[in-house]
């Protein structure tokens, strides 16, 4: 039997429509999900909306309809987005489903008979907002943090989940597993928590104040509430505890959520599991929270990007591309359009847009659309080896996939496409085409691309699902997903038949520009055009770039490279950086001048020179200028 593989998200509280943060948290485990399965796993995943409770109530009585009707309305709101974002869930499970209601009592009914629920007189500071108690110590000025409103006073009898019980078990199991929560940050986080004594949970809500919830099976006086209904959809959605689903996918699961809610995962959830005698769940994956000027995206905060307006405004891979690729996973990010439309301009439209069409055009133009019979042994000498990097591009991908790290992974394919596009430039097929003695060079320059963009179009696939299939379509590659998108045959070199057909030259991402928001809709005409700048990075970030002062003693142009020009840097000790210079600059006019260079950066071999640094410059064909500095510094200076 395969491995298995089950996702879930949160279950969505239906108190208002879905925003950006919701499409985040649905996205990664879609690419999580259609990566596992390109893994060769058999997956599932699931996900949701959670509908009973307070707020829904109270939403529901504002429009005057019943409850039910309108967690209905809301509930497809979200399945109708997940359709327009190309996500393939599962399953998705409502806790109004009778089955979850079934579930729900039963396991109730369960920790009840095993003597860990019991009823108790409860005095205390309750938010209506966030439908909960408050201790003294978790205000803030005596008011709620998320609502910034005073709690009120209440008194009731309910019933409490003796969580104080298993504390020291928790704590233990944490410690004995330590990717249990990841990443390790909110890990610790959970530790934390665990060092203060925990209180026993209050599971019920008396009828005569809530009664949109489901029942407690020994009062119905009671409904069930938030957690012991919320959480339990994660083993009630696979038919828990007798259907195969049940018996195939728990506990192989893989939770994932952002921060807000890690105590109900990583403390409610775990134990309520071990009281029910059911196999805790492997792993709880956590990811930051999409800010808006530093706040977090929330509906309660009212300070929401709708993402079918993004979806409809930049197209549904792109969008899904950005989240991927912005958000470093565990961390929060700022959501901005403006980085969408650079990541759209620079990484889809530049990098692998013309790659591809240029690709594809030199197919179309040397070899008549076909893929031609090649020998590696041909290719011309450079010092990118394609089928090497791919190589270790998959083995990267496929480390870091695994571990939620969508970003690392993308930033990995994208050092592939990188190669490529100066891998053109280096053998430079317009120049081999001429010569009819190097035919065979050509030919294998050509394969080594259409092969290496196999090997792309795959490792897109999980995120950029409609781009991943059009790439494999005009590579002469046809099939399901489940035959096109296999993980063991992006490991391999060389699977590209010759002679397959492959499409004429196609624009995957046009460029785009910021569309006009509300905002500076009424700028003036004249109104300078807004530059694109790189995503903010705070001063941590800043600070590991070693810049310094340094004295060009030597300059020369590197043969056959058109745009490289070997300096000779003394910055405090002798460096040989290449620099992209030659078309802006004779080498002599450099010599003896200062400049400014990153002396920290990773050396790289550039048209077989090694380079230790790099130029601060601004260039652009035959303009350019340096950075430098206004008075002469002694090499070696640092400029922060
Ligand atoms: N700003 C955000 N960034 C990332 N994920 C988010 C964000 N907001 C919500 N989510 C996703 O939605 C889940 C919480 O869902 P919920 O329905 O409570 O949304 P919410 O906007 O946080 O609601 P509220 O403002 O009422 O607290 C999070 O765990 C996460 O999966
Ligand atoms: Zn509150």
């Amino acid at each position: 039997m395969p491995d298995c593989f089950y996702i879930t998200t949160p279950i969505y509280y239906v108190n208002a429509k879905p925003h950006l943060g919701h499409a985040y948290t649905t996205i990664m485990a879609d690419v999580a999900a259609r990566f596992h399965a390109m893994a060769g796993k058999k997956v599932f995943f699931l996900t949701g909306t959670d509908e009973h409770g307070d707020k829904i109530m109270k939403a529901a009585a504002a429009r005057g309809v019943s409850p039910k009707a309108y967690a209905d309305t809301i509930s497809a709101l979200f399945r109708d987005l997940w359709t327009e974002l190309d996500i393939g869930y599962s399953h998705f499970i409502r806790t109004t489903d009778e089955n979850h209601k079934q579930v729900v009592s039963r396991v109730l009914a369960a920790i009840y008979e095993a003597g860990d629920i019991y009823f108790s007189e409860y005095e205390g500071l309750y938010c209506f907002g966030c439908e909960r108690f408050y201790t003294e110590r978790e205000l803030v000025n005596g008011k709620c943090p998320d609502h910034d409103t005073p709690p009120e006073r209440i008194q009731e009898a309910n019933y409490f989940f003796k969580m104080s019980k298993y504390q020291q078990w928790l704590i233990d199991h944490i410690t004995d597993n330590p990717d249990f929560i990841r990443p390790e940050g909110y890990r610790t986080e959970i530790l934390s928590f665990l060092k203060e004594p925990l209180d026993d949970l209050c599971i019920s809500r008396p009828t005569s104040r809530l009664d949109w919830g489901i029942p407690l099976p020994f009062d119905d006086r009671y409904v069930t509430y938030v957690w012991f209904d919320a959480l339990l959809n994660y083993v009630s959605a696979l038919g828990y505890p007798d259907d195969d689903r049940y018996m195939t996918f728990w506990p192989a699961v893989q939770h994932l959520t952002a921060k807000d809610i890690i105590k109900p995962h990583g403390i409610y959830w775990p134990i309520m599991l071990k009281a029910a005698g059911i196999p805790l769940y492997n792993h709880l994956n956590v990811h930051g929270f999409w800010q808006i000027e530093s706040c977090k995206m929330s509906k309660s905060l009212g300070n929401v990007v709708n993402p079918l307006d993004m979806k409809n405004t930049y197209g549904t891979d792109a969008f899904r591309y950005f989240l991927c690729r912005e958000m470093s996973f565990g961390l929060d990010a700022g959501f901005s359009e403006e980085a969408l439309v650079q990541r759209i301009n620079a990484d889809l439209a530049n990098d692998l847009g013309n790659l591809f069409s240029r690709v594809l055009a030199m197919t179309a133009k040397y070899f008549k659309n076909r893929v031609p019979a090649a020998d590696d042994a041909n290719l011309p000498p450079c010092d990118i080896d394609i089928g090497a990097l791919a190589r270790t591009t998959v083995a990267a991908y496929e480390a870091q996939m695994a571990t939620f790290h969508m970003n690392r992974a993308l930033a990995a394919v994208w050092d592939l496409i990188s190669a490529m596009n100066r891998f053109i430039d280096y053998s430079a097929p317009w120049t081999l085409a001429k010569d009819p003695a190097k035919a065979d060079a050509l030919a294998a320059v050509i394969y080594t691309l259409l092969e290496g963009l196999r090997i792309v179009a795959g490792l897109v696939y999980p995120v950029m699902p409609g781009t991943g299939k059009t790439m494999m379509a005009h590579l002469g590659l046809d099939g399901p997903d489940s035959e096109l998108f296999r993980l063991e045959d992006f490991k391999q070199w060389g699977r590209l038949v010759p002679d397959t057909v492959v499409a004429k030259p196609a624009s995957l991402f046009p460029r785009v520009e910021l569309a006009p928001s509300t905002d500076n809709a009424c700028a003036p005409e004249d109104a300078p055009p807004a530059i694109a700048f790189a995503p903010e990075i705070d001063i941590d970030a800043f600070s590991k770039v070693d810049l310094r002062v340094g004295t060009v003693t030597a300059a020369e142009k590197i043969p056959k490279a058109r745009k490289l020009l070997k300096l000779t840097v003394d910055i405090g000790e002798i460096r040989t950086v290449v620099a992209g210079l030659a078309e802006a600059y004779a080498p002599e006019d450099l010599v003896g001048r200062q400049v400014v260079i990153v002396a920290n950066l990773k050396p790289a071999v550039l048209m077989g020179v090694e380079s230790h640094g790099m130029v601060l410059a601004a260039v652009d064909g035959k303009n350019g200028i340096t950075a430098t500095v206004d008075k002469p510094a002694p090499p070696g200076t640092r400029l922060k």
